[in-house]
């Protein structure tokens, strides 16, 4: 297909062509890091950068900082193939963007660029919409989630974006997450004075935090809880009547993730019974799903992406990599989508310090472009190939009815895929 090939060189041609301003786009969400639902300067970089390269910009889409920018080619005979691309752009909490939000930022609009340059260069065979959504809250909240009860996924075929990470890889595994907020009442009292007046909450704090030490050893290995105390009490001899947890539970799929909840949420009650506490279970953020996977959309990027001169372990080892969440599964359940991880030049890990470093340096432009370059040529293998886009879809189906069996399937992905998982992480070839 000579004119695939002619489009993929213009693909990696615009954005080669627009590298700096795309750096300077990332640069500026890096110097200004936003907490999640709050990324107002990222959106109105965003939003202009969009407006200034001749898109149809909405801003505020549907949340304050979530915005959607489109552009079609000419009409044809049937319906518009849809190719949506994701920015996220939130940061972390005093470590700014430890996660590189500003990378997939800049992933997403060079795609963008790369794609429409591109099918602005040939007639391509059908009609193509492409939809850049800029999706807040990932860290915290869940924006996807937000905009796909708006309605903003209903109508695209494809939906693409990547993170950063320590390699190249096509699937990681992300898991389903529960974030639960614990408080508990107790009742004050002098600590030394007249201990038995008190119920201490600091008490069922503790025995709480121990309780989910105990149920570690009956956890599958894929399984992760981790919390903190965010309130233990105010002083050594005031007996605590107020304490605070926040713990996150995650599982590698939502009927996991349903008896994980119910075991801690045991264990955070029997607490309150323990210390004679009142205890308040609550969640203010949405459950992430898994991402499912999608063999063929996993294998395209990866052909891509070695053409651009990346590496990736086998599948067997990015399906045994343990990985984080992401709003990006509940995306999943909607639309086909991908969710590749890359390389940013560096070995630091995600949610350091030195990870932020990493996603403001002038090295970690090298490898988000090329991953912007994969995605894009990715998007265009979808759009000359029909068979290839119903193949996606096939993928797609099978995966969402693998995980409405309740039991059994995700067993077998338990034992089968991901046997043995360890703190094993996707290297690039270079460590
Ligand atoms: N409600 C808590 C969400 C936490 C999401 C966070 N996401 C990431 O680190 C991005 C990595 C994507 N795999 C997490 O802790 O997993």
């Amino acid at each position: 297909m000579a004119l695939l090939k002619q489009c993929k060189q213009q693909v990696c041609d615009v954005i080669e062509q627009e590298s700096e301003k795309l750096h300077a786009l990332s640069q500026d969400i890096w110097k200004t890091p936003e907490l999640a639902y709050k990324e107002h300067t990222a959106h109105q970089l965003l939003t202009s950068f969009f407006s200034s390269q001749a898109w149809e910009v909405q801003a505020h889409y549907h949340l304050d900082t979530a915005f959607r920018a489109q552009w079609s080619s000419e009409a044809t005979d049937c319906p518009p193939l849809h190719v949506g691309f994701l920015c996220e752009y939130d940061a972390m909490p005093e470590i700014g963007h430890a996660c590189g939000h500003n990378l997939i930022a800049e992933v997403g609009a060079a795609a963008a660029l790369g794609l429409r340059g591109a099918l602005e260069s040939v007639q391509p065979p059908r009609q193509v919409q492409i939809t850049v959504l800029g999706t807040p809250a990932e860290e915290d909240g869940g924006g996807k989630i937000d905009l796909i009860k708006a309605g903003a996924f209903e109508d695209m075929d494809v939906v693409l974006m990547a993170h950063p990470a320590q390699g190249d890889a096509g699937y990681i595994p992300d898991e389903a997450i529960h974030d639960v907020t614990v408080k508990y009442y107790g009742k004050a009292s002098h600590a030394s004075a007249y201990p038995w007046e008190g119920i201490n909450a600091l008490d069922a704090a503790i025995l709480a935090y121990n309780n989910i030490s105990v149920l570690r050893q009956q956890m599958k290995p894929t399984w992760r809880v981790h919390g903190i105390i965010k309130n233990g009490g105010v002083k050594p001899n005031i007996i605590p009547d107020y304490t605070e947890l926040e713990f996150y539970l995650r599982a590698p799929s939502l009927k996991d993730l349903a008896d994980l909840r119910e075991k801690s949420y045991a264990c955070f009650n029997s607490a309150a019974t323990a210390t004679g506490c009142k205890v308040e279970l609550s969640s203010s953020t949405h459950d992430f799903y898994d991402v499912l996977p999608n063999k063929t959309l996993a294998k395209t990027y990866k052909e891509n992406g070695k053409q651009v001169g990346m590496w990736f372990a086998s599948e067997e080892t990015e399906l045994n990599a343990m990985a984080g969440s992401t709003d990006f599964g509940n995306v999943t359940y909607e639309v086909p989508g991908l969710h590749p991880y890359f390389y940013i030049g560096s070995n630091a890990f995600n949610h350091t310090a030195e990870y932020t470093e990493a996603a403001g340096s002038e090295k970690a432009q090298y490898y988000t472009l090329r991953t912007a370059k994969s995605l894009a040529m990715t998007a265009l293998d979808v759009i000359f190939n029909p068979d290839l886009l119903e193949s996606i879809r096939q993928d797609w189906k099978m995966a969402k009815e693998m995980e409405d069996i309740p039991s059994g399937i995700d067993t077998a992905r338990d034992l089968n895929c991901r046997a043995g998982c360890s703190s094993f992480h996707i290297k690039n070839k270079t460590e």
